[in-house]
């Protein structure tokens, strides 16, 4: 395991090992304009009520070996609060958004919105496009990073739910590239930071403000099998044991802390992992940060800023795991805690995910594309074999180079 991995014993901040680009010129980035005429907005899909809980979970876990008491506990996230994820009504209001970007754009392109897991389903979305004539789709996937779930999943995905539709053969989807280090993404961090900072500047106890060295800054992704985690991206970019998951994470927290360091100075910071499900003999990422929390040095730290840097809106993983539980687990320990936003439906974010599409609707080449870290811009189009999860075995997918 990389350093991140460690029990902190004192408030740490990590550096980012490595400095290997994607950018290169190659087959994996698209230059050439291609005539999209819709966009496919993939989803991860929620439940939106107490009846649809069980049927979700076993849609999202079907076939991975999720241990019963795991199911029951995340169920019980769900029952906490009504049954219902916010996660569906903030894809419609995205979706809403996107649309209003494109109109003031003067981009006439219709978003087809479609989920993994509940309803409105991936197929129902591309049949939707068909009756409208659309048939050349460019997605966009809710997940900003490299891996098995948050990218190859979703080209599965939507190699599934052509031959589910009946459009295979008709319908093609491509996808953008994983969007962690773009400026729409990454800046909405930056400010909820800074202003997580200044918050606790003039607001510790007493009045008296926390000063910035007495802060740890927990940038919280959710936890994945090391195995997942290993896999993605190409091992040949030499990314360690984490893969490009852990990597393409750590280079945006440090990209963060980087942006701040000349206003607020060295603030001690770190990732950490959350929302683990597989049975305790899988290893996944850790540290988790419920862990990492309560190991903090009492009297060191004052207060707790946390991150939520895996995730594009306020949902259950961020609602329970983040909001409830380390939120709890800080205040516990008798620290101040604030949570960062998530990008949500964020002007710049929005407007980012439309320069995503208009890079591929131009075909922009890779050393023009906006990019803040070393390792990007990432690739449009995967290597066979990228991200596979080996458990599952081989399923085709979508939006990936030919072999
Ligand atoms: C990397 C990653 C993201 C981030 C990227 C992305 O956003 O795509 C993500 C997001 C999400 N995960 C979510 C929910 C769940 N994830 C589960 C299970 C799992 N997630 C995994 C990984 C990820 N998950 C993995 C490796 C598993 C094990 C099973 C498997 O190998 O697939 C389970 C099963 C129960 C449990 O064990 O927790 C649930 C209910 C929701 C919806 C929240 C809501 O409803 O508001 C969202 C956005
Ligand atoms: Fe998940």
């Amino acid at each position: 395991m990389s350093e991140s991995s460690t029990q902190p014993t004192e408030p740490t901040s990590q550096t980012v090992p490595f400095a290997s680009p994607a950018a290169a010129a190659g087959p994996e980035h698209v230059t050439e304009p291609v005539a999209y005429d819709g966009i496919l907005l993939a989803g991860f899909g929620g439940p939106e009520g107490q009846d649809d809980v069980i049927p979700f979970l076993r849609n999202v876990t079907r076939g991975r070996g999720i241990p019963d008491e795991r199911l029951e506990e995340v169920a019980h996230h769900y029952r906490h609060f009504g049954g219902v994820s916010p996660i569906n009504a903030h894809n419609r209001q995205l979706k809403a958004a996107l649309e209003a970007e494109l109109a003031r754009r003067g981009i006439d392109l219709p978003v087809y919105w479609g989920n993994r897991n509940w309803d409105p389903y991936l197929p129902d979305a591309l049949k939707e496009a068909d009756a409208a004539g659309h048939h050349r789709l460019i997605a966009i996937a809710t997940s900003a990073y490299s891996s098995y779930s948050s990218c190859r999943q979703y080209r599965e995905d939507f190699a599934r739910s052509l031959v589910e539709s009946g459009l295979a053969g008709t319908t093609t989807i491509d996808k953008v590239r994983p969007f962690f280090d773009h400026p729409g993404f990454v800046t909405v961090f930056v400010d909820g930071v800074r202003d997580a900072l200044a918050t606790l500047a003039v607001d510790g106890e007493d009045g008296a403000g926390v000063p910035a060295d007495r802060v740890q800054v927990l940038f919280s992704t959710h936890s994945v099998p090391t195995a997942d985690a290993q896999r993605s991206g190409p091992a040949e970019l030499g990314l360690g044991e984490g893969g490009a998951y852990e990597a393409q994470h750590l280079a945006v927290a440090s990209y963060v802390m980087a942006q701040l360091e000349p206003t607020v100075g060295e603030v001690p910071w770190r990732l950490v992992y959350q929302s683990r499900s597989g049975p305790p003999s899988q290893p996944w990422l850790e540290p988790d940060i419920v862990e990492v929390i309560e190991g903090l040095p009492e009297g060191e730290v004052d207060a707790v800023v946390i991150v939520p840097l895996g995730f594009v809106s306020d949902h259950m993983e961020v609602m329970w795991d983040l909001d409830t539980e380390a939120v709890e687990a800080a205040q516990e320990r008798g620290m101040r805690v604030l949570r960062t936003p998530t990008p949500g439906i964020d002007p710049g974010y929005v407007t980012g995910l439309v320069d995503l599409v208009v890079e591929r609707l131009q075909g922009t080449p890779p050393e023009q594309r906006p990019a803040l870290t070393d390792l990007g811009p990432w690739y449009d189009v995967c290597r066979p074999g990228c991200c596979e999860n080996v458990r599952l075995g081989f399923k085709p997918a979508a939006a990936g180079l030919a072999p």
